[in-house]
C-alpha cells in the first residue's frame, strides 16, 4: 500500500456529531438530552422547541450528516482508502454508545474520530471527549473490549474547510443587487458561548481574561481574516467585516459573546451599509441555528430594516471537505506511526494539536474525558 494512503494503525473512522430530532415527538426528549443538568431557562427551551416545530420537528443536522457520510465513503473509495465509516451522536440516535458497541462487535479496536465541530470550546471539543469517555465506560461495564479512540485535530483552518466557505461568500456577493454589492459588509457568525467558556477555550496557554475570548475567538478571527482576504484577492474589493454571534442561550445575567447578529444588522443599517453577507463560519453544516437563527430570524430582521442580506453556504458535504477529512486521518495515522507528515493549515495560527493537553477547554465540573492527555482509560476513573 502506498505510504500516503495507509490508514494503519486506524481500522475505522467515527463521525461524532450532535444529533437532532427526526419528528415532532422527538423534540422534547431531544431537548431534555441536550440540556440535562445544564441549567437552561425553561423559557429558552420552549422557544427553541418552537424553532424545531416550525420545521416539522425535524432538525436538518441528521440529513446533513448522512450526506457527509456518503461523501466520505465516496472520497475514501475513490482514493483507494479502505476504511469503514460509522456515525454516532451525543444527543440523538444513532447514539454514540450504540455505535461504539457495533464497532467493537465488528472488530474495530483503534478508531479515529471526527467531531462535526471545527473549533476549540467546551461544547465543541471537551464535551465530545466526555461523551467518548462515558461510552467507553459503558462498553467496559458490559464486559466488551474497549477500543482506543483518537480525536482528529481541529480543522477550522484546513483549506478543505476554508475554501468552500470562500466560494460561498463569493456566490452570496454575486447574488446581491449590483448597486449594493461593492459596499457589502461581511458578517461572520458563530455560536455565542458564555465569555467564561470562551476565555478558557483551547490550551491553558491560549486562555485569556476579561472576555477576550481565548482560542475560540482567535480561531474564528483567523478564519474570518483568511476568507475576507481570499474574497479581496478574487474580487479586488476589500469588504469591511466583523465576527459576530448568534444563538445565545443561558440566563440573561451571565455574559455571553456579543454582538448578536441581529443587533449587528441594526448597527450596520444605521451607519448606512448597503448590504450584508452573513457567513456562518462556526457551523459545519446547515444546523437549526443556521436555518432558524439566520435564515428565519435575522433575515426577517433585515427585511424589516430594508437591508439586503444573503446567507452564505456552510461546508456541508462539499467534496473538498471530505478530502480534508481523509487528509486529517492519514496525517494522524502517519504521526501515530512515528512519521512527521505535512500538516496542512491556512492562516496565522498553524495546525492545532493532536492531543488536547491537560486543562484544555475545561468543564465547569471536571469529569473524565477521553482522547486527551488527561485520559488514563476507562479503568482509572468511572464516570459518575
Ligand atoms: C459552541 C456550540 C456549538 C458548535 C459546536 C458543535 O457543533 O458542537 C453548538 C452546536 C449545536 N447546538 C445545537 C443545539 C442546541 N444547543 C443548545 C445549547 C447550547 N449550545 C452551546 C454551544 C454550542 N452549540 C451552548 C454553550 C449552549 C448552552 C447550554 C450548554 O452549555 O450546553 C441547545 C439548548 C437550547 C438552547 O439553549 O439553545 C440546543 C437545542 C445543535 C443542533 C442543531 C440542530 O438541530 O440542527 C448544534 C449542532
Ligand atoms: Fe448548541
Amino acid at each position: 500500500m502506498p505510504e500516503q494512503c495507509d490508514p494503519h494503525p486506524y481500522d475505522a473512522l467515527l463521525l461524532l456529531s450532535f444529533g437532532g430530532p427526526e419528528g415532532p415527538e422527538d423534540v422534547v426528549p431531544f431537548l431534555e438530552n441536550v440540556t440535562r443538568g445544564r441549567g437552561i431557562p425553561r423559557e429558552r427551551l420552549k422557544e427553541v422547541g418552537q424553532h424545531y416545530f416550525l420545521f416539522g420537528g425535524v432538525s436538518p443536522i441528521n440529513a446533513q450528516n448522512r450526506e457527509l457520510l456518503d461523501a466520505l465513503r465516496k472520497d475514501f473509495a475513490d482514493h483507494g482508502l479502505d476504511l469503514p465509516v460509522y456515525w454516532g451522536n451525543r444527543n440523538w440516535a444513532p447514539y454514540l454508545t450504540d455505535t461504539l458497541r457495533t464497532m467493537v462487535g465488528d472488530g474495530h479496536r483503534r478508531i479515529a474520530v471526527l467531531a462535526t465541530s471545527a473549533y476549540a470550546s467546551y461544547s465543541g471539543c471537551r464535551q465530545y471527549r466526555e461523551n467518548l469517555a462515558d461510552a467507553l465506560a459503558a462498553l467496559k461495564a458490559e464486559g466488551l473490549p474497549v477500543p482506543r479512540v483518537d480525536k482528529l485535530r481541529h480543522y477550522f483552518n484546513h483549506p478543505g474547510f476554508v475554501r468552500p466557505m470562500v466560494d460561498g461568500v463569493l456566490a452570496s456577493l454575486a447574488g446581491l443587487p449590483q448597486d449594493a454589492r461593492e459596499g457589502a459588509h461581511l458578517a461572520f457568525t458563530t455560536h455565542s458561548i458564555p465569555t467564561a467558556a470562551a476565555d478558557t477555550s483551547g490550551t491553558p496557554a491560549d486562555h485569556t481574561q476579561d472576555g477576550e475570548g481565548g482560542a475560540y475567538v482567535a480561531q474564528h478571527l483567523d478564519v474570518a481574516r483568511e476568507i475576507a482576504a481570499a474574497v479581496h484577492a478574487e474580487t479586488g474589493v476589500q469588504h469591511p467585516w466583523r465576527l459576530v454571534y448568534q444563538s445565545r442561550s443561558g440566563a440573561p445575567h451571565i455574559p455571553w459573546l456579543e454582538p448578536d447578529i441581529c443587533d449587528h444588522l441594526e448597527a450596520l443599517h444605521a451607519e448606512g451599509a448597503p448590504a450584508v453577507v452573513m457567513a456562518p463560519i462556526g457551523f459545519v453544516s446547515d444546523h437549526m441555528e443556521v436555518k432558524y437563527d439566520l435564515d428565519t430570524e435575522a433575515t426577517a430582521k433585515a427585511a424589516e430594516l430594508g437591508l439586503p442580506v444573503a446567507r452564505s453556504a456552510t461546508v456541508g458535504a462539499d467534496p473538498r471537505f471530505a478530502a480534508a477529512v481523509r487528509d486529517l486521518l492519514l496525517e494522524r495515522a502517519a504521526t501515530e506511526r512515528g512519521r512527521a507528515p505535512e500538516r496542512c493549515a491556512l492562516g496565522a495560527l498553524g495546525p492545532s494539536h493532536d492531543l488536547c493537553p491537560v486543562g484544555c477547554c475545561p468543564a465547569r465540573t471536571a469529569r473524565p474525558a477521553a482522547a486527551g492527555a488527561d485520559w488514563a482509560g476507562p479503568a482509572a476513573e468511572a464516570p459518575a
